[in-house]
């Protein structure tokens, strides 16, 4: 990241001292599963855009043609929406299995509902990563890669290691977590308004769902913590236009590779 961009954006940060009571921080964390489903129930499957550039990103989910007598590789998404991720990576890859879950339920309604859910190819199930075990519908020790896109920024930071020591059991040894995520200053980091901030680098919407921006320092303590073993890390900086105002604007996100070791 380019220092100037950084100093600058600590400068704005620095100007938001407010804090948000207890009382809504802790009702904002109890509410979180709630307020993810009304936010379903408000936009049905029409928010996120189809993640086409996953192949490109993860070669691990590219089709490897090898024949049709090589056993499936068993993917797992977490916190996986209405399918954004998970419909276009199945349709250009039919060598893969999906187990895909969220904890919610109007989310999950929408994968089985959609035309290229085929329960010879995927499973979604309702799960809470921070307290339902995953291995209470997947097997220990199964899955090949797990992938988590945009989802641990939803989870309060405190509640992080746990949901990924909760990924790692399901994991076979050497199986690979495919991340990407919110980075640190972001634009829509720096565009929170006063009064949104419930700590650092957390913040809360005004749909009630929160956000966290994520350090490459951060995100590496969080995994080694749940006993993984880095593999690699990088800021993918993109410029996009917002539509409305026709600014442009820098997004930055994380995009990480960790193992679980042998
Ligand atoms: C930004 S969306 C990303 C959806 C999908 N991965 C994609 O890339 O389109 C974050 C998702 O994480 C889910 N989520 C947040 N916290 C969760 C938790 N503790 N357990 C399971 N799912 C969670 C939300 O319901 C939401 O569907």
């Amino acid at each position: 990241m380019d220092e100037e961009y950084i100093t600058e954006a600590q400068a704005k940060l620095a100007q938001d001292t407010t804090s948000v009571p207890e009382f809504w921080v802790n009702k904002y964390r109890n509410e979180a599963a709630k307020n993810w489903d009304k936010f379903y129930k408000r936009n049905t499957t029409n928010f996120f855009k189809d993640r086409h550039w996953v192949e490109r990103e993860f070669n691990e989910l590219r089709c490897q043609s090898e024949g049709n007598n090589m056993p499936l590789t068993k993917v797992l998404e977490v916190g996986c929406g209405v399918g954004n991720f998970v419909f276009p990576v199945l349709e250009a890859n039919d060598h893969l299995y999906f187990y895909a879950c969220d904890f919610s339920a109007r989310a999950i309604e929408f994968v089985k509902a959609h035309p290229g859910y085929n329960s010879g190819r995927c499973h979604a199930f309702v799960c809470d990563l921070t307290k339902d075990p995953l291995t209470d519908e997947v097997p220990a020790d199964t899955v090949d890669l797990v992938s988590m896109i945009f989802v641990l920024s939803a989870i309060p930071p405190e509640k992080m290691v746990e949901a990924v020591r909760n990924v790692y059991r399901v994991l076979k040894p050497n199986g690979k977590v495919l991340f990407r995520d919110y980075g640190i200053y972001d634009a829509a980091q720096l565009r929170f308004k006063p009064g949104s901030k419930l700590c650092e680098n957390f913040y809360v919407r005004q749909d009630g769902t929160m956000a966290y921006y994520f350090s490459e320092e951060m995100l590496k303590q969080i995994f080694t913590d749940a006993g993984f073993q880095p593999m690699s890390s990088e800021y993918v900086m993109r410029k996009t236009t917002n539509v409305k105002s026709n600014i442009e604007v820098d997004r930055i996100f994380v995009q990480a590779k960790f193992m679980k070791p042998a």
